[in-house]
Order: structure tokens, then sequence, then C-alpha cells
């Protein structure tokens, strides 16, 4: 097991994160208990930005907010100079109630409703990209009526397959997401964005899926896109000023992964777009990305309760915990691995075999199949790995349990960014019946 940033075991033998004993954690706030790693959500953030610098392109590096949204991440996406990808009203509320800046929110989704456009409208959100031809149509109605110009970008289904898991594949070309290369859908999109006359089309947009471990589908995607372009510029005259190449760059789960670093991932994106940009003979567009789980993926760790024990002799042993699918849902959904460590006894050797179950009443809800871990008892806490991405976010109140809460640590400090919910927020919608049924 590799831990990742600030992470290690400490004189106590208790895990420790920026500067934080995890068991005082557990014990202070709870859990399940998300905590993030500040300092390496940074030096992840800096080592895309850097790589850009290095390249001398004109870059935008966003963050991809669907990762792990809240106002205290947005406040330090703003604070590392990175842009913001949004993809809902209520990731952009959440923005904008952190101060992000409008005009470095980029827009993104596949079905933008009227009211996120006129939000986003109100806001000056910096760019919309375009998924279809409704939104294209509403956009531009919107755009008009409130007399004002809007940076567009559009985004493309270039075809590409890659190696991940089918639900986060989005390039292909059965695909819900964007205008097709292939059956010409692209081609009219630029079209009639192009004679939209308060768009400003800024370029394209790409994003061929996630948890992506080399290069190779990138480099098919600017060869497929230059290819268009060069079809877009003969039959049109346009060219692109930007082109967004999506997220997706891929983190180390567990050893089984073996992802290029972020510095490979931006040198091959940098240097492929400028060589077919030198056969184009023109001069580089700017480059925009969305990394998400790149950012705050191995920044993330959730710590947990042992509860339950349950042996059956000869076959497994079930350790629960106190959370599960309800925090994270990765393995039910995509049968992700994760790697794991008792907080409490890091520094002591394996001895048992033992699968973590979550607590939610679904056979499925199983968090870590055959993990080795010192001999388990209850009260342990027990930390797993690289959970800053698509945790917290995508955590729902199944079996009407409470979502955890989230803190920041660093340098010895632990902020509390998100508190626990509580009873009252879990029935706070609910209304008791007003027309009582005269059924008896
Ligand atoms: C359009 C778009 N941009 C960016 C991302 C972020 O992806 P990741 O977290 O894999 O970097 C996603 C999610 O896959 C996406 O759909
Ligand atoms: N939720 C997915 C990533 C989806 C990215 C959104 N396009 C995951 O956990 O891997």
């Amino acid at each position: 097991m590799r831990l990742t940033g600030t992470s290690h075991i400490g004189s106590q033998g208790h895990l420790t994160i920026g500067g934080c004993d995890t068991v005082e954690l557990a014990k202070t706030f709870g859990t399940p208990l998300y905590v993030y790693d500040e300092a390496l959500i940074r030096e992840n953030s800096r080592r895309f930005v850097k790589s850009f610098e290095q390249s001398g392109f004109a870059f935008q590096v966003a963050y991809a907010s669907k990762a792990f949204s809240c106002i205290a991440m947005a406040q330090l996406a703003a604070e590392e100079n990175l842009s913001l990808d949004v993809v809902s009203s209520g990731e952009l509320y959440t923005a904008l109630q952190a101060g992000f800046p409008a005009e470095r929110i980029h827009f993104h989704g596949n079905n933008k409703s009227e009211e996120e456009l006129r939000m986003a409208l109100e806001a000056g959100v910096g760019c919309y990209v375009v998924d279809n031809f409704y939104e294209m149509a509403l956009l531009h109605d919107l755009a008009s009526a409130s007399g004002i110009q809007v940076n567009v970008m559009l985004r493309l289904t270039p075809g590409i397959e890659v190696h991940t898991h089918e639900y986060i594949s989005t390039g292909q070309e059965d695909s819900k997401f964007g205008f097709g290369v292939a059956d010409g859908q692209a081609m009219l999109a630029i079209r009639q964005a192009l004679a939209k006359t308060h768009f400003n089309l800024l370029g394209i947009h790409v994003h061929i899926g996630s948890q992506i471990f080399d290069t190779t589908g990138f480099v098919e995607a600017i060869k497929v896109i230059r290819e268009f372009l060069d079809s877009v510029r003969q039959e049109t005259g346009y060219e692109v000023k930007v082109l967004n190449l999506g997220g997706g760059f891929g983190i180390r789960y567990t050893d089984e992964d073996d992802p290029v670093e972020i510095e490979t991932f931006v040198e091959t994106i940098t240097q492929e777009v400028a060589a077919a940009w030198a056969k184009r003979n023109l001069p580089n567009p700017e480059i925009w990305i969305e990394p998400g789980r790149g950012i705050v993926g191995n920044a993330g760790t959730t710590l947990y309760s042992v509860g339950s024990i349950k042996q059956i002799p000869g076959i497994r042993t079930y350790v629960a915990v106190d959370g599960g699918m309800t925090d994270n849902i990765r393995p039910a959904l995509y049968q992700a691995k994760y790697e794991a460590l008792l907080a409490n006894k890091a520094s002591m050797v394996a001895t048992e075999t033992v699968s973590i179950a979550g607590k939610c009443c679904e056979s499925g809800d199983m968090l870590i199949w055959d993990i080795d871990l010192p001999q388990v008892t209850s009260g342990d806490i027990l930390a797993v790995l690289s959970t800053g991405a698509y945790g917290y976010s995508m955590a729902s109140n199944y079996n009407r349990l409470r979502r955890p809460a989230v803190v920041f640590v660093r340098d010895g400090i632990a902020d509390l960014v998100v508190e626990r919910e509580t009873y009252e927020d879990l029935v706070r919608h609910d209304r008791k019946r007003s027309v009582l049924s005269n059924i008896v």
C-alpha cells in the first residue's frame, strides 16, 4: 500500500493526514468522515498548472466540481487560480456562494434547463459547453432576449472507445453526450452556432471518459479533432481559438492501477496539439482541460468505525462499518476497488483476510472484498484511501442514513467544511399528511 500526500504512520502507530491523527479526527467529528488533505489538493492542481506553464500553451485548468463540490472546495479552486466546470445549477450555486468568479465558470451538461441557463446568464458564467441542438436554440433565445453575447463551445463525440468502465466512457459514437463527428451532426452544429448572432464560438470540447490510465485515447481524439477542424475550415472558414480536451485523468486506487503521471498527460496532449497545429500551419490554440478525480481523488480518505464482525467458518469474515454505499457508491456501481488500513493499528502487520461490508440493506453494499488487515476488533477505525472523487458528491440518504461530515486537514489543523447531516435534515422536506383518509 502506498500512502500519498501528507498521509503517514505517526509515532503512535496511527494514520495521520495533514498533521492530524485520524483516530482523534474520528473521535472529534464522528464517523463516517471524509478527510481531505488540503496540501495534496493544492499539489495536484499545481502539477497540472505547472505542466501547462512549461508547455508554453495558453491554457485553463478547470476543476470538474462533479468530483467533489462544496463551498470550501470551490474556494480552494479559486485560490489555486483554477477555472471551474459545473454541470448543474446546484454546482453553479455552490460556486457562486463560495465567491468563485463567474467568468471562470464553464457550464456543462446534456440537459441544461431553461431555469439553469437563466441562472447562469444572470451570474455571467464565462462559457457554455453546448451539448445539443435543443440547448443551442434555447441558450441563444435567452441570450438574445437579454441582449447579451455568450461564449460557447460545442461538445463533440469523437467516436473513440477508451479502456475504462462502460458507465464512465463518454467518447464513443453511441453516447448521450455531444454532437457526433462521424454522423455529420458536429458540422451542422458548427454552422448553426456560427449563424447565431449572440454566440461567440470559442471552440470545441471533447471528453472521452473518466479514470483513463494512458494517453492513447487523447492522442486519437486530437487526430479526429484535427481532421474535423480541417473540414470545418474548408467548408466554413472557421477556426477555433480554444480546444477543450475534457478530464478523465486516472488515478491509482490499488496496485492493479498504473496511470501515467499528470505531467505525462499534459506533455502528451500539448505535444500532440502542437504537432497537429504545425501541420495545419496555424498558431497553437488555447487548451483547456477539466480534471476532477486527478485533483481530489487521492486527497480524500474516508474514516469508518468497525461494528459487527461476522465469521462464516471456512468461508469469509464480514467486517461491517458504519457507512457504505451511501457514502461511496463506486464499488457497487462500477465494481471499483480500494485499499484500506486500520487507522489505529496502522503499524501492525496483517494477519487475516476479511471483507468490508457497508451497513445498508443490500447484499451488494460491500466496500472491499478480501483485504489483508491486522486482527480487526469492533471499535477499530478503518481508513479507506483515495475516496476524494465521486464519494461525497455521489452520496445518498438510502436507508435514511445521514451524509457524513467533511474536514480539510492541513498543518495539524482540522477544518470542518461540511457538517454531518442531522435527523432534522432527514425530515426537513417531509410533510405530514394534510388530508386524512376516511378508510378504516
Ligand atoms: C465533461 C466532463 N468533464 C470533466 C469530467 C471530469 O472527469 P474526471 O473526474 O475523470 O477528471 C467529466 C467526468 O467524467 C466530464 O463528464
Ligand atoms: N462517477 C464516476 C465518474 C463519472 C465522471 C462524470 N462524467 C466515477 O466515480 O468514476
